[in-house]
This record gives C-alpha cells, structure tokens and sequence, in this order.
C-alpha cells in the first residue's frame, strides 16, 4: 500500500480541477499553486485541457494540445473557436481510458492531481466529454472542483449573484464537491463576499443600497426583488461550500487553499463517492440496456426471428461484437486523423509522460 493509499487500497490522491469564466486567474493560480507546492516538496502532477491556449506558463506533464491539434480541427470542420474547443475536447475523450491509466498511474508517487480547464466553462462543463473526463476522475481519485472568481469584478451585488448562480450550476452539474477560491485578493480584499455568504442581512443592505442608487447596474426595483429571492434559495448552496481568499501573484490564501482541499476530500469519501459510484453504475447499465435494444432492432431489420434462448449460442452476440468493434474502429479512425498530428506513436507516451521532469513554474 502506498501512502497515497486508503486503507481499502482506493487512491486518495486529491484532483483539484480549476474552472471559471474567462480571465478570472485559472493559469496564474494554478502556476502559483504549483510553484507553492514544489517550495513544500509535494510535486503535483499536472493536466492540461484546454486546447486553446497559447502559452501555459508552467510544466504540464499531460497537456490536450499535445495530443489534439486545435486549428486543424477548427480547418477540417469549418468550426469556429468554441465548436472546435468542445470537438477537441471529444477526440481527447476518446481516449479517456488510456489518459486516465497514465494519470492513476503516476498519482501515486504525487501530492496533488491539477486540472486547467478552458475559460469558456460551457465547452467544457455542460459538454460530453466534460462530463466523461470528470467523471472518469472522481472514479479514480477524490476530485474536487475549485471555482475561480475574479473578486474585483465580483464587487456589486448583481454580479456577485450571477458569480454564485453560475457556480451553483456547476455543482449541480459536475455533483463534485467544491471550494470557491477568490483569486485577485491583492487588487481587493474579498471580506465582503464572505461576509454576504454568511450574513444574508448584509446582502440584503447590499441590495437595498444598490437599489436606491440609480447609477450602480442592476439597480432596479424588480431586479432588487428577484435578487432578495434568490439569495434566499442560495443559502443552501453556500452551505456546501468551503471559501478562500487568495492572490496567485502574491501567493497569499494557498496554505488555506490546500486545507480546504484536504477537508473536500473528507466530504468526497464520506458523501459523493457513493453518489459518484452509484451514478457510473447506472449509466453502465443504460448503456447496457440500449446495446440489447439495438440489437434486438437489428435482428428484426434482418428478419432473424428473437428467441431469447437462441441468442446466447447463436451469432447474435457475434453480430453486436463486430458492430461494436467497427464502432471503436471508426473512432479510433476519426482520433487518430487529428491526434498526434505529428505521426507520433499512440496518443499518449507512458514513458515519455512519466520521464518527464516538470517544472515548478518559477
Ligand atoms: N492582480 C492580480 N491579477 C491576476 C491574479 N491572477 C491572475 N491575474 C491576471 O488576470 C489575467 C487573467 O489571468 P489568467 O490566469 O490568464 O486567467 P484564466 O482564467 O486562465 O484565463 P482564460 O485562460 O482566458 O480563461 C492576467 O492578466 C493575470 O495576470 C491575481 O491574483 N492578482
């Protein structure tokens, strides 16, 4: 066992995928988080998904852009910026399993797992294959979302609520535990963000200051009113939540930041693992369930009459194989067009990708 091992043998090494909208300080917070954790000795292991970006500024050790070429496939599909990110994001899914196997493999000599997802965070949190990488995650890891706010711009009430609102739906949608991470504190101390998280009579003053002010945005008296509702309904939600305050330039928030995590891994173990498992269960099963009905259409299109007792010895079962083999082959064929454009060997390197030395980003 080792000691990035439960006792039942389950990986605890923890994932932390950083989602937010676009410019709120993903890269430059993971680039500091990943410097701070070389300066305590704890190497992460870090994931790149976001086919997209020009320069990252630290070492990844699993980086989509080296797999998915992103112009080619915009080219190819007369896609623009964000079709091409969400296909890019598909081809990559395509080969979740073998992702997945060199990242299982090599979290058990690391601290941490980091994920950088793409700025537009509908690509990658409401798409397929978001969910399909997500999920293929927290099935192997305790994975925890940290949700990036620029605080700065987060300052008057109307966009702190649509922040909240956008995060409230990410953790519906990804169902993974997660810790809101106010980046930028150098610029503006986040206080009164926690302070409108946890006393719902402040945020009320909030609204009611902002209403009276004609000039502030969203001041408006059905927009007050809207507002005064829903921050009812979010209390909930905040209740889920850990919050921290950092700055990726100064470095401030990141001992905080990594307690926060440790205690969702806490949270994941006791309370979403099961959820998680009983999720990919349900959806093995479903695909299971449609694999038989399609099969059962196509013995019908081919006039073969259905005798269940038959179909174990019969070449039923034979028919399904080949048609799923020639599925996998057709999508190995439409992968292989676009990745490893550069005609290397498989999509992914184990040995190249565990050799590799990744830098601290300083
Ligand atoms: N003052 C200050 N600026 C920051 C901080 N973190 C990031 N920035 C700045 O915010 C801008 C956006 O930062 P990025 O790290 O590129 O943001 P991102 O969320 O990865 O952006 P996308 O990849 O486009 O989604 C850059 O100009 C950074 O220098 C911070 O803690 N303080």
């Amino acid at each position: 066992m080792s000691s990035n091992e439960a006792e039942n043998g389950d990986l605890q090494t923890p994932a932390i995928v950083c989602i937010g909208m676009a410019g709120s300080g993903k890269t430059t917070f993971m680039q500091r988080l990943n410097s701070h954790l070389h300066s305590l000795d704890m190497p992460p292991y870090i994931m790149n998904l976001d086919p997209a970006v020009l320069n990252v500024p630290f070492g990844t050790n699993i980086d989509i852009r080296d797999s998915v070429n992103y112009k080619e496939v915009m080219k190819q599909y007369n896609l623009g910026p964000n079709g091409a990110i969400i296909t890019s994001l598909n081809l990559f899914a395509t080969k979740v399993d073998q992702v997945l196997g060199i990242v299982e493999k090599r979290a058990h000599s690391v601290s941490h797992v980091l994920v950088d997802t793409p700025g537009q965070i509908e690509c990658f949190v409401w798409s397929a294959s978001g969910a399909i990488l997500l999920d293929a995650l927290a099935s192997a890891m305790p994975t925890v979302v940290a949700y990036i706010v620029d605080t700065p711009r987060t300052t008057s009430p109307a966009t702190f609520m649509s922040n909240m609102l956008y995060a409230c739906s990410i953790l519906y949608k990804t169902k993974l535990p997660m810790i809101i991470v106010f980046n930028k504190t150098d610029v503006a101390d986040a206080a009164f963000a926690t302070e409108w998280m946890t006393d719902f009579e402040s945020f009320q003053a909030a609204l009611r200051d902002m209403d009276e002010d004609e000039n502030v945005e969203g001041g408006s008296g059905y927009m007050t009113s809207l507002m005064n509702s829903m921050s009812l309904v979010l209390e909930e939600f905040y209740r889920h939540l850990d919050v921290v305050s950092v700055s990726a330039y100064t470095g401030a928030g990141m001992d905080e930041f990594l307690a926060a995590v440790d205690n969702k891994v806490e949270e994941f173990n006791t309370d979403y693992k099961a959820e998680v498992q009983r999720i990919r269960a349900q959806r093995e099963k479903e695909k299971e369930e449609k694999k038989q009905k399609d099969l059962s259409r196509l013995l019908k299109d081919m006039g073969i009459k259905e005798d269940k007792g038959k179909q174990k010895e019969e070449p039923a079962m034979t028919i399904s194989d080949a048609e799923d083999e020639d599925e996998d082959e057709d999508a190995d064929e439409f992968a292989d067009k676009f990745i490893n454009p550069e005609g290397a060997e498989g999509l992914l390197d184990v040995d190249e990708y565990s050799e590799e030395e990744v830098s601290d980003g300083e």
